[in-house]
């Protein structure tokens, strides 16, 4: 499938930078080259070329004849010197040559997905990749960009066709009751250990917390040094810090990189009974945060008596700090007794420790990603109205015609998450993630 338009746009950034890359893709590639560049140079190959006649900057292009390129069209880079002027006049240049017009955001990938060069699971590695702050999410995005997730749906779906083949060559024979027991137990021996897949699957949640982020929530008793300790960990001045009670009223989020783990930490308002209504509105948000959280980093101060967290916070992750020990002698006593870990959010002391145990519990939950895991809702959402139709297929006492049709069903929603059937409505939001030029 290819457009009889062509589309240029930069493809490296706001700019200016050193160089920046401009593509070009769609039938009218040659011509530009041939009217901004004299000519092709040969295809796969820099050549240094003067851009423009008369002359905008001279710059490496390069050439790459159709199907042999990013987008499966005819495809041109110009990679020209990174001021906004050369970009823009380069890019007026070739908007000049009959049939070009400027690329909508990730155009250039709707193309990819469109000759067939990526699958939507591809291209949501692609936009995962371009958009991976840490190490551990570059390397998930990469591995889906290279079709992990592709691989595995594409070889449920076909083990499903295989089944539905089964089913409905019995079909055939709806008359003949041994013929039909036998394709049944047949497509049951592939369904059954397929559903047992999926429903692993869906179980690890690790590929989302991953791309996500793990939700860290910092709460605790009224001034403990919850700000104080989200600053020091942040490495800046994020949350307000006072000697008042009740400072934090809303919840401030920070994004940070923990050993390659990506997780965003939230402060709150400090847990307390009796108050008004502006910091009861904040100690309801801050519950509320706890509770939805991965993991809640509890602080107390070891300058008061211990408290104990209120009962929704019984979360499964909690680490407990005891902070302010470089004002309290007895902390080491009071650490050991409540299960915590010694900190001062002041001097830095005993963060190392804290960081530690964060970074032990981050690795639990997001795991090792030896295993291709499912990265967003829309994985999820599909996954399970497949799972849902294995589980009437495999469970209920169903006609042929109608088991038939839930294997029908299941492949078609493991045909949605790779994208090969009746996805449009999903593509604008997909392609709509990348910037122009992608
Ligand atoms: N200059 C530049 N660097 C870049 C890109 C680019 O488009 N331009 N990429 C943009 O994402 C990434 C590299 N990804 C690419 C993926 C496929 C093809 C490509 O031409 N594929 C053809 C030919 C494959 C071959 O001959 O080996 C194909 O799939 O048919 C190019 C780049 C990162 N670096
Ligand atoms: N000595 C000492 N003081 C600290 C430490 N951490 C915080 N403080 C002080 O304790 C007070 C409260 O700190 P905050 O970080 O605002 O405490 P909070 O828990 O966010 O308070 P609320 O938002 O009101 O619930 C401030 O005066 C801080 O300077 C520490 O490790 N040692
Ligand atoms: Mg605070």
């Amino acid at each position: 499938m290819t457009s009889d338009t062509t589309i240029v746009a930069p493809a490296s950034g706001a700019g200016p930078a050193a160089v920046a890359v401009i593509r070009v893709s769609g039938p009218a590639t040659r011509a530009v080259l041939e009217t901004l560049c004299g000519g092709v140079p040969a295809p796969r190959r820099a050549a240094l070329r003067e851009i423009g006649r008369p002359l905008i900057d001279r710059g490496l292009v390069l050439w790459f004849p159709a199907p042999r390129s990013f987008t499966g069209e005819d495809m041109a880079e110009l990679q020209v010197h990174g001021s906004r002027a050369v970009i823009q006049a380069v890019v007026e240049a070739v908007l000049g040559v009959a049939g070009t017009r400027l690329a909508e955001p990730g155009e250039f990938v709707r193309r990819a997905f469109e000759s067939g060069k990526l699958d939507l699971t591809e291209v949501e590695g692609l936009a995962d990749l371009i958009a991976a702050e840490t190490e551990a999410q570059r390397r998930q995005a990469l591995a889906q960009s290279e079709g992990s997730l592709r691989r595995l749906y594409e070889g449920w779906r076909a083990e499903l066709v295989t089944a539905q083949a089964l089913m409905e060559a019995g079909l055939d024979f709806a008359d003949e009751a041994d013929v039909v027991a036998d394709v049944g137990t047949k497509a049951d021996a592939i369904v059954t250990p397929l559903l047992e897949q999926i429903d692993k699957h869906l179980a690890d949640r690790s590929g989302e917390r991953l791309r996500d982020g793990l939700r860290i929530v910092i709460a605790g008793p009224p001034n403990a040094g919850k700000s104080s300790l989200m600053n020091a960990l942040a490495k800046r001045d994020v949350a307000i810090v006072s000697e008042e009670a009740g400072t934090t009223r809303d919840v401030i989020e920070v994004h940070l990189d923990l050993g390659g783990l990506p997780v965003i930490l939230a402060d709150t308002a400090g847990i307390r009974a009796g108050i008004g209504a502006v910091e009861g509105e904040g100690i309801r948000r801050a519950l509320a945060r706890a509770e939805d959280a991965d993991l809640v980093l509890w602080v107390i101060d070891a300058t008061e008596p211990v408290w104990e967290p209120p009962a929704p916070l019984g979360h499964k992750n909690r680490i407990n700090a005891l902070n302010k020990r470089d004002v309290a002698p007895h902390y080491a006593h009071a650490a050991e007794a409540h299960a915590c870990v010694p900190i001062s959010a002041k001097t830095g002391a005993g963060l190392e420790a804290l960081i530690g145990a964060l970074g032990e519990i981050a690795r639990a939950e997001i795991g090792g990603g030896g295993q291709a895991a499912l990265t967003r809702t829309r994985h999820r959402v599909e996954l399970v109205s497949a799972r849902d139709a294995l589980q009437r297929f495999v469970n209920h006492d169903l006609a042929p015609e109608l088991k038939a049709e839930e294997l029908r069903v299941a492949a078609r929603h493991l045909g949605r998450l790779t994208g090969v059937i009746d996805v449009e409505e999903v593509l604008g939001a997909i392609f709509a993630e990348f910037c122009i030029g992608k």
